[in-house]
């Protein structure tokens, strides 16, 4: 293999024609005495100089440890809800910023939408038996598609026909190309995750066992900036199985559904992806200075909220079809618990003048990719204002080899492992269920030497999507036997989860002093979250203080 080895100018010796050289050279007819006397004066002269880089040196690290500075790493699998948790920190911490951004997730929200209506008429195609029967490796986004313990979806070949099935089919039409549309305007259609990413491996454990800056990580890489950490950030919209390629043509409905592939669409960060929905470019106000009348995004007929406002009354029918109910649920997809679910409010979103509300934006889903970082100043007590930086990483498993640059200088882990996934596959392979995915990566975690003096804080998150589920009968122990004959209900099941990944800590940690914290969440509940966060803050900076004082 070829080595991209370095070639720095050697640099000429000095000679003696150069004066400096002449200069500094040792009088030809030095004594004895006079030799030793100059090496010492030299030694001692490189001693003082060694003993101000030392202090420059304490100096700098003084000044690292008294600035009031945090450094948060959010980790855990993908959807497991780390940017969720980012969103509530800004609500609490910087309300302003949020609120002024919020217009600009109306097309997130929009297209998770057009997403769920997406996704309800592949169920309902009856090719769609011949698809699930024939394992092309390629699985749809599946938060909600529940694998039996078989493995597979299960095939109902024998089930509900829903005899509206064309006419939504029809009236729906305009949905699909409005999904281009959206994506085309959050995205950077020529680009696809690939080209952004690095190695697919999971190798930061590796790395930050054994780590050596600029080693592990391939330094081509275009994930990668010159000091080893990833380069700009990117959000991915998930990108179904069945949507159709940008700027495929309208044709034949079920034609265009069937002949798209799963991809996904990458959104950089840089290209400011709020900027065409945020509120200055489409609301001028006032309209007319006369009346008052504020104009709006309504007024302009591209729109994408006239096409979503006339399919409302299609959407709003088929999702309150019995046929399409009964359908969704003899193919186990719980539309309900899957990220970014808008179908129980149709006609608020799709309203004319719809603006998200603090709810909306966190139930928004939007994929990370790459490293986010977040600063906030948040004050402590009587101190001035004490800098946060909260770093949030895309969870996918091709994603996970950018945490490690991070875990070098990081005060604190929130670590989120979703308990209510205990029966779903990672999106990214179907053959891993999510629930073992988060406990083998809180393995690594807490094991890592690296994070050994790292405060943990554990979200048990998704706890309302848990007690759904169980109340809806689902059953703990069909897809992990080691629960037993114990009761299936919330109670037992929440302390279950705590005790499992409690032990996993207890036994792989290398600081058997540090204490874990767990928390029961549900990070899309507002005022929930507050409280924890606010316990959170004081662990950390109470943490903080207390590995100051030991270095
Ligand atoms: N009901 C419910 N939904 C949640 C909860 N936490 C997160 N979600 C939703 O789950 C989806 C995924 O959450 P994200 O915060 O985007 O997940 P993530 O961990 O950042 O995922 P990646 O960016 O892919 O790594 C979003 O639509 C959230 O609104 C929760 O506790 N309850
Ligand atoms: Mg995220």
């Amino acid at each position: 293999m070829p080595t991209n080895k370095l070639e720095y100018p050697i640099p000429r010796r000095r000679t003696l024609s150069d004066p400096l050289a002449a200069a500094l050279q040792p009088p030809a007819d030095e004594s004895p005495l006079a030799r030793e006397l100059r090496l010492k004066a030299e030694t001692d002269a490189k001693k003082v100089s060694d003993s101000i880089d030392d202090m420059i040196r304490q100096e700098r690290n003084d000044r690292k440890r008294s600035k009031p500075e945090v450094s948060v790493l959010l980790l855990g699998q993908s959807e497991s809800g780390k940017s969720t948790t980012l969103k509530q920190f800004q609500l609490l911490h910087s309300p302003s910023a949020f609120h002024a951004e919020r217009i600009a997730w109306r097309a997130v929200i929009y297209l998770n939408l057009v997403r769920s209506i997406r996704r309800i008429l592949d169920a309902l195609a009856p090719e769609s038996d011949a698809l699930d029967d024939h394992d092309d490796g390629d699985f749809p986004e599946t938060a909600s598609v529940i694998i039996s313990a078989s493995g597979r979806p299960p095939s109902a070949i024998l089930g509900t026909r829903v005899s509206n099935y064309d006419t939504y089919r029809r009236k729906l039409e305009p949905l699909v190309e409005l999904e281009e549309r959206l994506i085309h305007l959050l995205s950077s259609p020529e680009e696809d995750e690939a080209t952004h990413l690095g190695p697919t491996r999971t190798d930061w454990e590796l790395y930050a066992n054994l780590y050596k800056p600029n080693e592990n990580i391939p330094p081509h890489s275009p994930s990668y900036s010159l000091n080893g950490r990833p380069a700009p950030p990117a959000l991915v919209i998930p990108y179904s199985k069945h949507t159709p390629p940008i700027l495929s043509s309208r044709s034949s409905s079920s034609g265009s559904l069937a002949a798209s592939k799963g991809k996904e669409i990458v959104v950089h960060t840089s290209r400011n992806w709020k900027k065409p929905f945020a509120l200055g470019t489409k609301s001028k106000s006032p309209k007319s200075p006369l009346s008052g009348e504020i104009e709006g995004w309504w007024e302009d007929p591209n729109d994408p909220v006239h096409i979503l406002n006339a399919c409302a009354p299609a959407m709003l029918e088929m999702w309150r079809d019995v046929q399409v109910r009964m359908r969704l649920q003899e193919k186990r997809i719980r539309l309900e618990e899957s990220s970014g679910f808008y179908l129980d409010e149709i006609p608020r979103i799709t309203a004319k003048k719809y603006i998200p509300t603090d709810a909306d934006v966190l139930k928004a889903r939007l994929k990370t990719m790459g490293v986010v970082e977040h600063t906030f100043s948040i004050p402590s007590g009587s101190n001035r204002g004490v800098e946060w930086r909260i770093y949030d990483v895309g969870g996918a498993r091709n994603q996970r080899q950018a945490w490690a640059p991070y875990f070098e200088d990081v005060n604190a882990i929130i670590f989120l492992a979703p308990i209510s996934v205990f029966d779903q596959v990672l999106a990214e392979d179907q053959h891993v269920n999510r629930l073992e995915d988060s406990l083998i990566l809180w393995k690594q975690v807490v094991s890592n030497r690296l994070l050994g003096s790292v405060n943990i804080v554990l979200f048990l998150n998704k706890c309302d999507l848990l007690q759904a589920k169980l109340e809806a009968g689902v059953r703990l122990n069909q897809h992990m036997i080691s629960y037993g004959d114990r009761p299936n209900d919330y109670d037992s099941v929440s302390k279950y989860f705590r005790n499992k990944f409690g032990v996993i800590h207890q036994s792989f940690t290398p600081n058997k002093e540090r204490e874990l914290y767990i928390h029961f969440t549900a990070v899309t509940d507002t005022r929930r979250t507050a409280t924890i966060i606010s316990a959170v803050r004081d662990i950390i900076i109470k943490g903080n203080l207390r590995n100051m004082r030991l270095v």
